[in-house]
């Protein structure tokens, strides 16, 4: 059967016109866009709270909706997990409790070894006795994540499942995400207007803008597309760099070799060889034509020019192949033109250590 949520849709709300095809693969795939681009309609839609004008979305080639030939298979039925932006635990049940919920309501779900599993990969034993009222935003999350995977879903829906957390709540629960993404044998729609958080999570990526689809497909591949900038956002824009963790320095930096040499990153709490994605944003990366000396910034890539997209301002974004992977710079047009930047010449990206923070630093299983 096919892997994935096929997801065709056209809808209108009085001025606002949906018109997305897409496919949702196995994996996370992120939903991005600003506010009111149409990623709660399409959540809705897939979900069967929305009967779109038109339209069919099937998953795993077994068809929820398809106006065409009148089928629309009610919420209730579609056995989909449904997490939302405030856990929506209910408060008088335990975790343990919560949970459970999901079994003795559809009297199907997961069997005890799936409990243990679901209860492990979300760090969830410690907690299972307390009342949602004692749990911090993250932990309450987690049991959310918990309850709809142990429905026994064929798809899980987030829904900004970390917008109501503060920082510091949203970096604890993202390694359990990354697991999540890592263990999940079915296909995850994650709702996210965060760059920074599509680019530690997802596997692939829609952008929406005014209802329309802008580009879909494989993370890497989206977040280093120059043409994609615009709708991700100029300030957040910023491509992925993969590697494994090569070495811990006593100074407090960590060495991880990627593919076209290694970089040096403040201390990666991740042991020797794990794998990694590191967000590096566009702004954050200087092009020079030679390898400097005596400078400050740690990390010298060779990289060669793909392609150069420049707006309106004075700013272009500059596609670069570093080994294989791909990175993008945002410099000036004049800085652009005094190096005479072209595709296919060889140059150097220098990105300081101290650019990258913590939250831009995953892990992933290869
Ligand atoms: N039931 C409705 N009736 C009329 N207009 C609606 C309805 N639901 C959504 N809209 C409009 O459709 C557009 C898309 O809304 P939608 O909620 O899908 O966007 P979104 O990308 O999820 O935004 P946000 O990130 O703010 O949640 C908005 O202009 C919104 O006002």
């Amino acid at each position: 059967m096919n892997d994935g949520v096929e997801i065709a849709l056209r809808h209108t709300h009085g001025d606002f016109r949906l018109a997305v095809d897409m496919t949702a693969p196995r994996g996370v795939t992120a939903l991005f866009g600003r506010s009111g681009a149409g990623k709660t309609t399409v959540v809705h839609a897939v979900a069967g709270l929305l009967r779109p004008d038109a339209g069919r979305i099937a998953v795993n080639g077994e068809v929820l909706t398809d106006t065409a030939r009148r089928v629309f298979v009610p919420p209730h039925r579609r056995r989909l997990g449904y997490v939302f932006q405030e856990g929506r635990l209910f408060p008088h049940l335990s975790v343990r409790g919560n949970l459970l919920y999901a079994r003795r309501v559809t009297g199907k779900g997961a069997a005890g070894g799936e409990f243990d599993r679901v209860v492990g990969m979300l760090g969830l034993g410690g907690l299972l006795a307390r009342r949602p009222a004692t749990l911090s935003g993250g932990e309450k999350q987690r049991v959310a994540i918990g309850r709809a995977l142990l429905s026994a879903p064929r798809l899980l829906l987030m829904d900004e499942p970390l917008a109501a957390l503060d920082d510091a709540r949203k970096a604890e629960i993202l390694p359990y995400l990354e697991r999540l993404r890592d263990a999940a044998d079915i296909p995850v729609i994650y709702v996210s207007h965060s760059v920074a958080e599509v680019a530690r999570l997802a596997t692939s990526v829609a952008v929406l803008s005014d209802g329309r689809l802008v580009r879909c497909g494989p993370v890497a591949d989206v977040l280093s597309d120059p043409s994609a900038v615009r709708a991700l956002g100029v300030r957040e824009a910023g491509a992925i760099l993969t590697g494994r963790v090569a070495e811990h320095h006593d100074d407090g930096l960590t060495s991880i070799t990627v593919s076209a040499g290694q970089v040096i990153l403040p201390r990666v709490d991740a042991p020797i060889g794990s794998a990694i994605r590191v967000r590096i944003a566009a702004q954050d990366v200087m092009l020079a034509r030679e390898v400097p000396n005596q400078i400050s910034a740690l990390n010298i890539l060779p990289v060669e020019v793909l392609a150069l997209r420049g707006g309106g301002g004075p700013g272009v974004v500059v596609q670069l192949g570093s080994g294989t992977d791909r990175l993008l710079a945002r410099i000036t047009r004049r800085s652009a033109d005094a190096l005479a930047l072209a595709p296919g010449m060889h140059c150097h990206a220098l990105i300081k250590s101290m650019s990258v923070a913590r939250w831009d630093v995953g892990q992933q299983a290869r």
